[in-house]
């Protein structure tokens, strides 16, 4: 069902969202809007609820209030069977990657092809080279995960997260634990996916820097008040919020850049 009250260039509604496991509440209240091709950030301290709003809005967990609309459908009132089919315009690279270490990198990035479409053995290997060819990994197919660097794992599993040509991708901290060079051509990659191909980025990221680079928008979340302080662009709230949690945390940030860039 489309609720024509949403604007229809945001591809993401969340409304009066509350979240949390038992009686533990993690965030109240949340509303907030993502627009079709942007790239949006998800900001806050260590333990405010980031990456457990990632998993509301990519269907893994349940609000205990509120609406997560995509493309204006209510997600979560949704049968189902059409939860199911709103997934698909979603690709997801979780922190870890991900990768089934028993298969190789082309059969971890085939097998949404295979779970998901009809398309034969030909036609999926034909879009397996592509995706890995966009991620700039077009000679590891034949390679096990446990071969790869920590930042060529990222890239097979962003491969396999574009394998359905999603039109929604979240991220959860893409670049952490990689080095700033590997990190920089991540966020190259997420801007080409957004400026070629129309995406929508939604991206939970420590790296201030990054964020700096990529973001159009975001929201900052509070562990104190459970739910989100402010709204912006990340470079916006470095440069105009005055709230006393977001200027430590922006601050914080860059005296660490500032240290890190005295020691080397
Ligand atoms: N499955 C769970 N059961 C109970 N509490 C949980 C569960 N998962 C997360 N939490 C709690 O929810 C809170 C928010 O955790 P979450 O991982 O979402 O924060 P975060 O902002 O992503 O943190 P970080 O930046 O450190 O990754 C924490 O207090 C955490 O202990």
């Amino acid at each position: 069902m489309t609720d024509h009250t949403q604007d229809p260039e945001d591809r993401l509604g969340v409304s009066g969202l509350c979240l949390g496991f038992g009686s533990k509440i993690i965030q109240r209240d949340l509303s907030f809007s993502v627009k079709r091709g942007s790239v949006f950030a998800l900001m806050g301290g260590s333990g405010c609820g980031k990456s457990t709003l990632l998993k509301s809005l990519v269907g893994l967990l349940a609000p205990k209030a509120g609406t997560v609309r995509i493309d204006g459908e209510d997600y979560w009132a949704a049968p189902a069977a059409r939860q199911t089919e709103i997934g698909r315009k979603f690709g997801v690279l979780f922190q870890s990657s991900a990768l089934w270490s028993s298969m190789t990198v082309a059969e971890n990035v085939a097998l949404p092809l295979q779970m998901f479409t009809t398309l034969d053995a030909k036609a999926i290997a034909i879009l397996v080279d592509l995706k890995l060819s966009f991620v700039g990994l077009a000679a590891a197919g034949p390679k096990m995960p446990a071969e790869l660097s920590g930042g060529m794992r990222k890239r097979a599993g962003l491969a396999r997260a574009l394998a359905l040509d999603p039109q929604i991708l979240f991220f959860d901290e893409p670049s952490a634990g990689l080095d700033p060079i590997t990190s920089k051509r991540l966020d190259d990659l997420i801007l080409e996916l957004r400026d070629g191909l129309g995406a929508t980025v939604v991206i939970v990221s420590h790296e201030l820097p990054s964020l700096f680079a990529i973001c159009d928008d975001g929201i900052f979340l509070d562990a104190e008040t459970k739910t989100a302080i402010a709204h912006g662009a990340p470079t916006t709230l470095r440069d105009t919020c005055d709230h006393p949690t977001v200027r430590a945390f922006m601050e914080r940030a860059a005296q660490t850049q500032t240290s890190l860039r005295r020691s080397q």
